[in-house]
């Protein structure tokens, strides 16, 4: 008599969850006024904020309600009162406010992208080298670097008679578009934006969400203020508001 041959049994790989690669815990953060009679004014009472990869959070609420000092405090732009900013750096978890410099600027040049709304621009040097210099600090060989750069520079329909040129002379969406490709080249794990779209025509938005959508994609985490409403609803998939204390 034959046995029925035991149907194979099914294995469904276990869910994982998207890896934690900024974790800020119970951040405080006021400024003294010291040309103001030592006024102190608390800006940050608390807050915490968990990212993982894919996650794009939106920093949300008044102005005045602490969206800037948060994000600059996670760039250590900000020196905080206590709390953590804990940074998945190199597979390891460091904590940003106790790094010595040196590892911060590590962090910096690997891990941690930011695209201020503002580009510093030196005069004499040329748009193409301003957004190639993350690459270059990185080691990239310089034909790749300016390669990468001049192809971010055509999707993002910066004119090529500019390119060789200061940004000092730029309009604002111009240097945003610098600054963009120059955060961009870079495959940051962690991308901080701080009103990517805010000098942008419409068609050059939609490259910038195009562009924060591959990202996504590709596992980055990442962390803006958009005023733009549209570009928020289109990429963020949370938001942290101001006033409340995590989003964790
Ligand atoms: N360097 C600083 N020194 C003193 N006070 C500061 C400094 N930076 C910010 N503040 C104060 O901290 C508070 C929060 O400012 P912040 O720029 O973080 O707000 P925001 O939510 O980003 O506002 P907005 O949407 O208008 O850009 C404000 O009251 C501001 O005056």
């Amino acid at each position: 008599m034959s046995h029925p041959t035991p149907a194979p049994e099914v294995l469904t790989p276990p869910a994982t969850a998207p890896e934690v690669l900024l974790k800020a815990e119970n951040l405080y953060k006021s400024f003294v006024l010291h040309a103001q009679g030592g006024v102190q004014l608390p800006v940050l009472a608390g807050v915490s904020l968990t990212v993982a990869a894919g996650d794009c959070v939106a920093l949300q609420g008044p102005s005045g309600s602490g969206k800037s000092t948060f994000m600059r405090s996670l760039y250590a732009n900000y020196r905080i009162d206590s709390g953590a900013i804990w940074v998945r750096h190199q597979r390891q978890w460091v904590n940003l406010p106790q790094l010595p410099p040196h590892q911060l600027i590590a962090v910096r040049q690997q891990t941690l992208g930011y695209v201020s709304q503002f580009l510093r621009v030196i005069p004499r040097v040329a748009a193409l080298e301003v957004a190639a210099e993350p690459l270059m600090d990185l080691g990239i060989d310089a034909d790749i670097a300016y390669d990468t750069i001049r192809q971010l520079f055509t999707q993002l329909n910066l004119p090529e008679r500019l390119w060789h040129l200061s940004p000092t002379t730029f309009s604002g969406g111009e240097k945003q578009r610098v600054n963009i490709a120059r955060a961009f080249a870079v495959n940051y794990p962690i991308l901080l934006l701080d009103e990517p779209t805010s000098a942008l025509d419409a068609a050059n938005r939609e490259v910038v969400i195009q562009l924060i959508e591959a990202r996504k994609a590709q596992g980055c985490a990442l962390i803006g203020i958009f005023h733009d409403e549209a570009v928020r609803q289109r990429v963020c998939t949370r938001q942290l508001n101001f006033g409340e204390l995590s989003a964790d």
